[in-house]
């Protein structure tokens, strides 16, 4: 049964419950999440190809690690052209930008030999009227005897400043040793180019890539990936008919050692709280202690929302979230992390949770309000005193099965509402959703996620853990119900990495053995029943 919720579809399943850990695989009677996350195996994919051992195309994987080895100089300059190019999605001046990184890429993909490469234009932002990026779509054979497999990847990235505290210049990549500095190196730009990397060593080698390949690269992604539903619905039975896998790689081992796959991301709902008091900013000698002042209210606001020890303090919220059942809680046993890890990620002592499964359940499992920052409050250096007249402070909410994007929404601006009336202040203040992406959890037993784990395999000598994340991507639900097919999460960088934050980095090894890894689980891929 499909249900149309918020603009998502959402999936309800009845049958065939997997209970999965780490080490093992089986069917079992009960379930350890929610219901309407179970995912029946036997409903989602549509072409049910059988390849037989006698037609194994496996290829000598010495040869294509031994190219990919090779170029890695060719690769690391791939990288760089795409770092130099500032394409942050989250403000219009930067627009143009994500435009010629869009325009790049499909000239790269052309350059290696994708056919029906395109760039799909999505129109004006519904809510800023600024032109959305395109989508660049691209293909690589049409064989109908092989299987197809859609890879989806973004080419925006977040804001970077050196000012803020970069010890490089964000949009230069830097390599140091063995690391390569730059925004947009680990999310999502090196994963990315890890794929034109795949088919650039594949084109030299003259060795047939053994699957059909649909690329399907964003440049909103960091902005709420606004556009891009609504194409995969328009082109579910025309450009992306057909898929029968999809892979993302845009996520993150937990630590620095230890390779993941991962089956499972948190939703995001963003918020924005506007406090409009008088009509120009004011001097805090003449007007402080006569005016009900904006920031004052919203500082109020922020400290209802949520407590230092990241409860959240928004009733009804808690009670949305499905029960930890003894085998779920069990997973968390397999996988090979530790608080001290989580800190090295960090680079302090300052996670809440003394234990690391209570850290991971955090993280994958339950819901977490951060407070992101103000617009229209001072900020620089030095001591300005001034009173903001209007003051936008910005949160959000990343959301786990069973939390409704639109009843959480209904929870939130009432709850904000009512705190603000209860202030008495005579300013005006609103709250609303910025934009809104749901929570994803899939079956890591199926075809594509054993070819993931095979090739995590052959390449790093070990089985990967299986992991959630606690990040979002919102798209990922909308190709597993449009398409109806299943995906999985194969990423590249490390858990201290610094995606979002100052000097994010790659490490030369992830970043070419990663590139090993999406080519071999491409071959896999097509040995493997799919179920
Ligand atoms: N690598 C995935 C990622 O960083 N996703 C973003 C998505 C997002 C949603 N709203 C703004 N960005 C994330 O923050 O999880
Ligand atoms: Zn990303
Ligand atoms: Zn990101």
């Amino acid at each position: 049964m499909l249900c149309k919720r918020s603009s998502q579809w959402h999936r309800y399943i009845d049958l065939n419950k997997i209970f999965i850990s780490n080490a093992t695989i089986r069917r079992h009677g009960a379930t350890w999440w929610s219901r309407d996350i179970q995912i029946n195996r036997f409903q989602i994919g549509h072409h049910h190809r059988q390849v037989s051992s006698s037609t194994s195309t496996m290829p000598n994987f010495e040869a294509l690690f031994k190219k990919i080895d090779e170029l890695k100089p060719a690769f690391i300059k791939r990288l760089a052209d795409a770092v130099a190019i500032p394409s942050v999605s989250a403000d219009e001046a930067h627009r143009p930008q994500v435009v010629k990184m869009g325009e790049w890429l499909a000239e790269e993909l052309k350059q290696l030999g994708a056919t029906d490469v395109e760039l799909k234009e999505l129109g004006p932002q519904p809510h800023t009227g600024w032109p959305l990026p395109p989508i660049v779509v691209g293909r690589w054979g049409t064989d109908p005897a092989k299987k197809t497999v859609l890879l989806y990847g973004h080419y925006d990235v977040q804001p970077a400043l050196k000012e803020d505290g970069w010890s490089t210049e964000p949009f230069e990549l830097t390599q140091k040793g063995e690391i390569l500095y730059g925004r947009g190196a680990t999310d999502d730009k090196g994963p990315v180019m890890g794929w034109l990397n795949v088919l650039q060593a594949h084109k030299e080698l003259g060795l047939e890539i053994p699957v059909n390949l649909v690329f399907c690269f964003e440049g909103m992604e960091e902005s709420g990936s606004e556009g891009l539903d609504g194409l995969i619905e328009q082109e579910a039975d025309k450009y992306f008919k057909g898929i029968d896998a999809v892979c993302i790689s845009d996520n993150y081992w937990l630590g620095t050692k230890h390779p993941v796959v991962t089956y499972g991301v948190r939703g995001v709902s963003y918020y924005e709280i506007t406090v409009k008091g008088p009509a120009a900013d004011l001097h805090s000698g003449l007007f402080g202690g006569l005016v009900h002042e904006p920031m004052v209210d919203l500082s109020y606001l922020f400290s209802k929302l949520v407590t230092p020890k990241g409860e959240i303090l928004i009733p009804g919220i808690k009670e949305l979230v499905a029960p930890l059942t003894k085998e779920e809680d069990a997973l968390y046993d397999a996988i090979h992390f530790d608080i001290p890890g989580l800190e090295d990620n960090i680079g302090s002592k300052t996670i809440i949770q003394d234990n690391i499964k209570d850290a991971l359940q955090a993280r994958w499992r339950y819901p977490s309000l951060s407070l992101h920052g103000v617009e229209g409050a001072f900020y620089e250096k030095g001591a300005k005193t001034v009173i903001p007249a209007t003051v936008k402070g910005k949160f959000s909410i990343r959301t786990v099965p069973n939390i409704e994007p639109a009843k959480l929404d209904e929870l939130v601006i009432k709850y904000v509402e009512d705190q603000f009336k209860t202030l008495g202040s005579k300013n005006v203040a609103t709250c609303e959703l910025v934009h809104a992406g749901d929570y994803w959890v899939s079956d890591p037993s199926n075809w594509s996620y054993r070819a993931a784990a095979k090739a995590t395999k052959a390449v790093w000598g070990v089985d990967p853990d299986f992991t959630r994340e606690g990040g979002s991507i919102p798209i990922t639900l909308s190709f597993q119900n449009l398409l109806k097919t299943s995906v999985v999460l194969l990423p590249m960088g490390r858990g201290d990495d610094g995606a979002h934050s100052t000097n994010e980095k790659l490490d030369v090894p992830n970043y070419i053995e990663g590139t090993k890894t999406l080519g071999a689980y491409l071959h896999y891929l097509s040995e493997e029943t799919q179920d």
